[in-house]
């Protein structure tokens, strides 16, 4: 080992190149941002002149934009770049790996399919480590017989599937994905081989597509496992025994493949649950995933993914240790989170729904300033941090190596015994859910509990490998992804609220880069009401004539043009530079403004509310990971789907309305009442921003009245958001003329 500058290491970090040159041009948009601020203050209308209040309005809206803009500098500041060396963490250590615990969640049968929650749960079965010491759990929120006998089926399976994948080196090991992926050119040895194993695999899921359509528990079913008596006593989701059963003995010598090699342990669990109990979501599924591991099998790394996120790389559990095992830098790595990466995005991701940006710019940024947030699926932890273990400088890596150890339990005994770990009670009055485990409480207990294990003083790592090691779901649905984002946001709009807020609880505990990067995350929800003021406000009083800007000739206007080209440019470079199309980032400005103006806006309200104890705490809703399949062939065709009602979609199509009838009116006033181009000049911006916000809309404006599918806006949607669009200019008015009356009566009057 010796000292630092010898030691070898099983990872390398790199600074990002060229960032002296991106940091020159920050300093520039930051002159261009003062500038427009002083032009706002020193061009104030005076008291009751036009535009006074909007004015202010703007500048304000201006001032915050601004402020968000320096926090976003914090993710693009100091970004690095991680590399592993898998052979040196062979050479080094062999075969003394620790054992690895790997969690698979999930909560509905019927929008997470078995066969695909399956899939995920082969794939990481699979992976590329010692079996003995793999584990594999399925928490089943729903507690559905049809989801354990799916992973029943799995588990026969998986004796010919994971000898399958080794003998063949396959990716990824998802049989789904590979199956998908995999091209005609295979060598006969393995093509025969693949033509049996596809076949067992087509058979396990016409048994499992045939029992989902039966809807209950056959009898042919009952005999086949003695684990469906678990079912005896079940009477609801929300009221059932914990059901557990171990279903693969990784310790059982006779428990081997096809091949008479070992297996990964494999359990089912559906925790208890009782309604006069809350179960406290995806957190409380993890804590009692935690502890019944614990007693099972307790590895000492654990991996944690949503069910539709499989495995695509089956080197990833000895990437993420290449940074556990590190002797120098090791011991302070608390987690490891990979990005999440999806195996459904079209060409110009219509929803915009890759994360491309966050994934190749923003977490390598977070990760230059002490490490990424933990984002709930995809990442490695140790299992004590994750149980509330605090760093101590100085300490070292000390993985117990356990090879073979013997149980004193039989399985039926260790099945019983540990089923009171995940009884509805077991927390009562512990720490578990506060400083145990994963946090409870918040919508993205992910983000609050890697924050919190960040301030117990651990470091994290972002690892994001050429071949993407997690594929999922994305959301297919514009209401999907606004839902998602409105959790997303009101959870962490929640704990910068919180007594765990990253603006003060955490200073002085995480380095002040980081501090800023969780705060661009947590103020996403409040970035609502600038955007839907400068989006409604400044349309209106292109209708009325009243400029808001400064005009062409104006040397004014030199700062504006200057924030507004350089930030789009760059925000654009940054796009293609992380892998997407023109055209995909004209889609990714639409949702920006979707995002805000609706799901951020109504989280905002929430948690407000919530905050002022006027509602209810919010809940966690589930993603949905199919759709029907004329919404399917949509989504491939990059048509924006709205179909059903809702409020979010009210307003972006009442905003998106008053946007095309000021455009409408304005050009109505110019050519057939005034005949005048003048307005070109002074108005410029207003025209630009107006015009640009109607383009964008477009595919709204289709959703509304040009389509005709199941999947454009519904009718009554439609009425509703054109008597909106037509009274708030009149409901402004009456605010306006509210505001002149209580401040600026003297001047009237007079
Ligand atoms: O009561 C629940 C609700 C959800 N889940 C599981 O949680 C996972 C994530 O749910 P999903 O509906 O797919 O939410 P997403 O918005 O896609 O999830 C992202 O955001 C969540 C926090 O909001 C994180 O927990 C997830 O890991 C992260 O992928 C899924 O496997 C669910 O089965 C449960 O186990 N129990
Ligand atoms: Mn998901």
């Amino acid at each position: 080992m010796g000292n630092e500058a010898s030691y070898v290491h099983l990872f390398e970090t790199k600074k990002a190149k060229g960032i002296a040159l991106y940091r020159l041009f920050a300093a520039s948009v930051f002159v261009g941002i003062c500038s427009i601020w002083a032009y706002r203050v020193s061009h104030l209308p005076r008291n009751g002149e036009d535009g006074r209040w909007v004015w202010i309005g703007l500048f304000a809206a201006e001032v915050w934009f601004g402020f968000y803009w320096l926090l976003t500098q914090a993710l693009r500041w100091n970004p690095i770049y991680r590399h592993t060396f898998k052979d040196r963490l062979s050479q080094r250590y062999g075969n003394d790996l620790p054992g690895v615990d790997i969690f698979v969640c999930t909560a509905d049968p019927l929008i997470e399919p078995p066969m695909m929650v399956i899939n995920t749960v082969l794939s990481v079965m699979a992976y590329d480590y010692q079996q003995e010491k793999l584990s594999v759990y399925l928490s089943d929120d729903a507690g559905s017989y049809l989801t354990f006998y799916a992973l029943m089926e799995a588990s026969h399976f998986a004796k010919h599937w994971i000898p399958f994948c080794k003998k063949f080196n396959v990716e990824p090991r998802s049989p789904a994905a590979y199956f998908k992926s995999v091209s005609d050119s295979l060598d006969t040895k393995q093509a025969k081989e693949l033509a049996t194993v596809k076949k067992l695999y087509k058979e396990m899921e016409i048994r499992i597509e045939a029992a989902a359509k039966l809807g209950c528990l056959s009898e042919e079913m009952y005999l086949k496992h003695k684990g469906f008596s678990q079912w005896d006593s079940y009477v609801s989701q929300s009221d059932h025994d914990t059901m557990l059963q171990i279903l693969i003995d990784g310790k059982d010598p006779i428990a081997t493949d096809v091949e008479g090699c070992r297996l990964p342990t494999l359990v089912y669990l559906a925790r208890e649950k009782r309604p006069q109990h809350f179960h406290n979501f995806k957190a409380g599924a993890m804590n009692a995933l935690i502890r019944i591991s614990s007693k099972i099998s307790h590895g000492q790394i654990i991996l944690n993914v949503d069910c539709d996120m499989y495995s695509n790389n089956s080197q990833s559990i000895r990437d993420a240790l290449c940074f556990f095992m590190d002797e120098k830098k090791g011991p302070e790595i608390a987690y490891v989170q990979f990005p999440q990466n999806f195996d459904n995005i079209t060409r110009n991701e219509i929803y915009s729904n890759s994360m491309r940006v966050i994934n190749e710019v923003e977490f390598h940024g977070l990760d230059g300033y002490g490490g990424p947030l933990y984002i709930g699926t995809g990442c490695f932890h140790r299992r004590d941090t994750l149980c509330g273990r605090k760093f101590t400088p100085g300490s070292i890596n000390e993985f117990k190596i356990e090879n073979n150890v013997e149980r004193d339990e039989t399985i039926p005994e260790l099945e019983e015994n540990s089923k009171v770990f995940a009884s509805c009670t077991y927390e009562k009055n512990t720490e578990w859910g506060k400083e145990m485990g994963l946090k409870y409480g918040c919508p993205v207990e992910d983000v609050i509990t890697g924050l919190s294990i960040q301030s117990r003083g651990w470091k994290s790592v972002y690892y994001n490998p050429a071949r993407k090691a997690f594929l999922g779901v994305a959301t297919t649905t514009l209401g999907q992804t606004l839902v998602q984002h409105k959790r997303w946001s009101e959870g962490d709009f929640q704990i910068l609220l919180s007594k765990y807020s990253p603006a003060w609880y955490a200073k002085g505990k995480i380095s002040f880069g980081l501090q800023l990067g969780y705060c661009c995350y947590c103020f996403w929800a409040s970035n609502s009401l600038a955007v839907l003021f400068y989006s409604i406000v400044p349309s209106l009083y292109l209708l009325k004539g009243i400029s808001l800007f400064p005009q062409l000739s104006n040397p004014w206007f030199i700062p504006f043009a200057y924030v507004i080209i350089s930030n789009y440019t760059y925000s654009l470079v940054e796009f293609l530079w992380s892998g997407g199309t023109v055209h995909g980032w004209w889609n990714d400005q639409r949702i920006w403004l979707y995002k805000r103006t609706s799901s951020y806006l109504f989280a905002f309200i929430d948690t407000i509310a919530n905050s002022l104890e006027f509602s209810a705490d919010s809940g966690f809703v589930i993603t949905a990971k199919v759709s029907e399949q004329d919404a399917h062939n949509r989504y491939l065709k990059e048509i924006m789907e709205f179909g059903a009602s809702s409020p979010m979609f009210t307003v972006l199509a009442t905003s998106g309305l008053i946007n095309l009838l000021c455009l409408a009116g304005f050009l109505k006033n110019v050519f057939i009442n005034e005949g005048n181009f003048r307005f070109y000049e002074t108005m410029m911006l207003q025209i630009l921003l107006c015009s640009l916000l109607v383009l964008i809309n477009w595919p709204l404006y289709q959703g509304l009245f040009l389509r005709k599918d199941n999947g454009k806006m519904p009718s009554s949607l439609a009425i509703k958001s054109i008597g909106f669009a037509l009274l708030l200019p009149a409901f402004f008015s009456c605010i306006k003329f509210l505001l002149i009356f209580v401040f600026d009566y003297p001047y009237h009057v007079t």
